[in-house]
């Protein structure tokens, strides 16, 4: 069967792909381009990324659709898939690789819709406890994000620290998709995440705002490379 554009670029295995999953966008690097940012953390380890432009000075409009389009070369041009947070038009105008989506974009959408929309594409979504991972299920996804994992300073919005125990909890109870921690994560406590079950670990400011984010993302892909 002829595949599209985009299931051709994406023959790889899913899990794979998640095992380093950098997170972010100009907020998270601290005054640098975040190109340079991106590149470095690539050339670490990264796995796999996602245009997060979101928090205080995040760009709107042009400035957005710009940046995420110089963030989608690197990307290319390392073969890394680029998934866009939250924006759907903006993952569909930039021909992006997939979508990530949170419980609270999820209702304002119709669900089934939006898994045909991303047809071919992956779809991400967010889980903080078993019962939502059953729904994400449902919905399609693709992969889970499942957290907090730690307290994390990034996003003032996020739900109570769950743990690696709630991934445990989710393999327990039948979840078998692939799955990241995402929340306060560093190279220490990303050990607990993958030996409660994770096939990888999200991270943006262990990364992105580390003075050295190829060496960030290197302590990150450590464990991969045993
Ligand atoms: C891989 C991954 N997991 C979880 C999230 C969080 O998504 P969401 O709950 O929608 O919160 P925002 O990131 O939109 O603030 C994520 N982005 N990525
Ligand atoms: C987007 C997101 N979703 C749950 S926690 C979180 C923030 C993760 O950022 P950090 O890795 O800096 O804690
Ligand atoms: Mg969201």
């Amino acid at each position: 069967m002829t595949k599209t554009a985009a299931e051709a670029r994406y023959t790889g295995n899913l899990r794979e792909m998640l095992k380093v999953y950098l997170v972010m966008g100009s907020p998270n690097c601290g005054g640098r381009d975040p190109a340079a940012v991106l590149q470095a953390a690539i050339e670490g380890g990264v796995t796999l990324f996602q245009f997060r432009e979101k928090g205080p000075g995040a760009l709107q409009g042009q400035e957005r659709t710009e940046l995420g389009n110089r963030l989608l070369g690197v990307c290319r041009q390392a073969g890394i898939p680029f998934i866009v947070n939250d924006d759907l038009r903006l993952a569909e105008e930039l021909e992006a690789d997939g979508i990530h989506v949170g419980q609270e974009d999820l209702a304002q959408w119709d669900r089934e819709g939006l898994r045909q929309r991303f047809k071919g594409r992956i779809l991400g979504i967010s889980a903080h406890d078993p019962a939502e991972a059953r729904e994400a299920v449902r919905c399609g996804a693709d992969y889970l994000g499942a957290g907090p994992m730690y307290a994390t300073a990034t996003k003032p919005d996020a739900r109570a620290v769950q743990g690696p125990g709630m991934i445990a909890a989710m393999r327990a109870g039948g979840i078998s998709l692939p799955l990241v921690g995402i929340g306060g994560i560093t190279p220490e406590g990303a050990a607990s995440v993958l030996a409660a079950g994770a096939d990888g670990v999200a991270v943006i400011s262990a990364i992105s705002g580390a003075d050295d984010p190829r060496e960030a993302a290197r302590r990150f892909s450590r464990p991969f490379r045993r």
